[in-house]
Order: structure tokens, then sequence, then C-alpha cells
């Protein structure tokens, strides 16, 4: 293994660089042995946010609602191309943000630590401007079809 595709860290007591990891991952405690088996713990994350994730839940059933408005809106492919993207990115977002919850929790167990509570708060804030974003896309692509369907026929 070439020494520039370890991962390094300075050593401070004698000032060299040690490798702490290589790239066949030592560090971890299993690696997936195939592609197959990468996607079945992908979908494990998957439902263990969604078993165990209030918002995750709801941003599912509001990007799976937005997504069939749209189909019965006849958004252009382009638009449902937003809806989709924009929806799939606040879901990332809640599984970035389950992720990263669980190694704070890891790191610092029940204790309080100023460096959790700012890791949390981002994961958080990232949730947040995502779903302003997919609020917005709403606002810009399904709102004024769905207003002028309400008003042909009920105004
Ligand atoms: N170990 C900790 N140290 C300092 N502050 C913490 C710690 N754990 C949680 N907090 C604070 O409490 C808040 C809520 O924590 P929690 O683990 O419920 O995250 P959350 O993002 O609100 O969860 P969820 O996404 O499930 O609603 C965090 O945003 C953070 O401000």
């Amino acid at each position: 293994m070439p020494p520039d595709l370890q991962a390094q860290t300075p050593d401070r007591t004698n000032g060299k660089v040690v490798p702490i990891a290589t790239l066949n991952r030592d560090l971890s405690w299993q690696v997936a042995p195939s592609l197959w088996i990468s996607f079945k713990y992908a979908w494990a994350g998957v439902r263990y946010a969604f078993l165990t994730q209030r918002n995750f839940r709801i941003h599912v059933f509001v990007g799976t609602f937005a997504f069939c408005l749209g189909i019965f809106l006849h958004l252009s492919a382009v638009e449902m191309s937003v809806v989709g993207l924009t929806t799939g990115a606040v879901l990332a977002m809640e599984l970035l943000n389950t992720a990263l919850e669980s190694v704070v929790d890891l790191t610092v167990k029940q204790t309080y630590h100023e460096l959790a509570k700012i890791a949390k708060d981002c994961a958080a804030a990232a949730v947040l401007i995502s779903s302003l974003a997919a609020v917005s896309v709403a606002g810009s692509l399904l709102l004024p079809k769905l207003w002028l369907l309400i008003a042909a026929h009920l105004l």
C-alpha cells in the first residue's frame, strides 16, 4: 500500500506522521462483501429511520403526497424532477441527521458537550434548510396549478 493512500495523523510526540488506517479499512468491524449486501444494509438504515424517526416519517408522507399531486396536476418532466430532487434531498438530510446523532451519542454518551450540541444543532439546521427549500418548490410549482384547478371548479 503506497504511503499516500493511507489515512495519516501527526504523532505529536516525535513529529512523525503515522498511519491510522489503510484503504482495507482495517478499523471497520465488518465490510459488506458484495453490492447486494451493501444495498441490504442501506435499506436497513431507511427502515430504522422510518420506524424510529417521526420527522423522517412525516417527510416520507409529505414527499409522496407532493409527488402524487404533481402527477395529478400534470407537472412537466422537469418540474417533477425538481419535486423529486427536493424530496430526496430532505430525506437524505434526515438520514444524515439520524446518523450524526447516533455517532455523537456513541461518542459522548449522556454527557453534555458543547461540540456535541454544535454538531446536532447544525445537522438539524441542514434538515430545516432543505425543508424550507422543499416548501418553496411546492409553493412555486404545485400551489399555483392547484389554485387554478380549485378556482376553475369551485369559483
Ligand atoms: N450530548 C449533548 N451535548 C450537548 N447538547 C446536546 C447533547 N445531546 C443533545 N443536545 C442538544 O439537544 C438537542 C436535541 O437533541 P436530539 O438528540 O434530540 O437531536 P434532534 O436533532 O432534536 O433530534 P430529532 O432529529 O430526532 O428531532 C440538540 O439539537 C442539542 O442542542
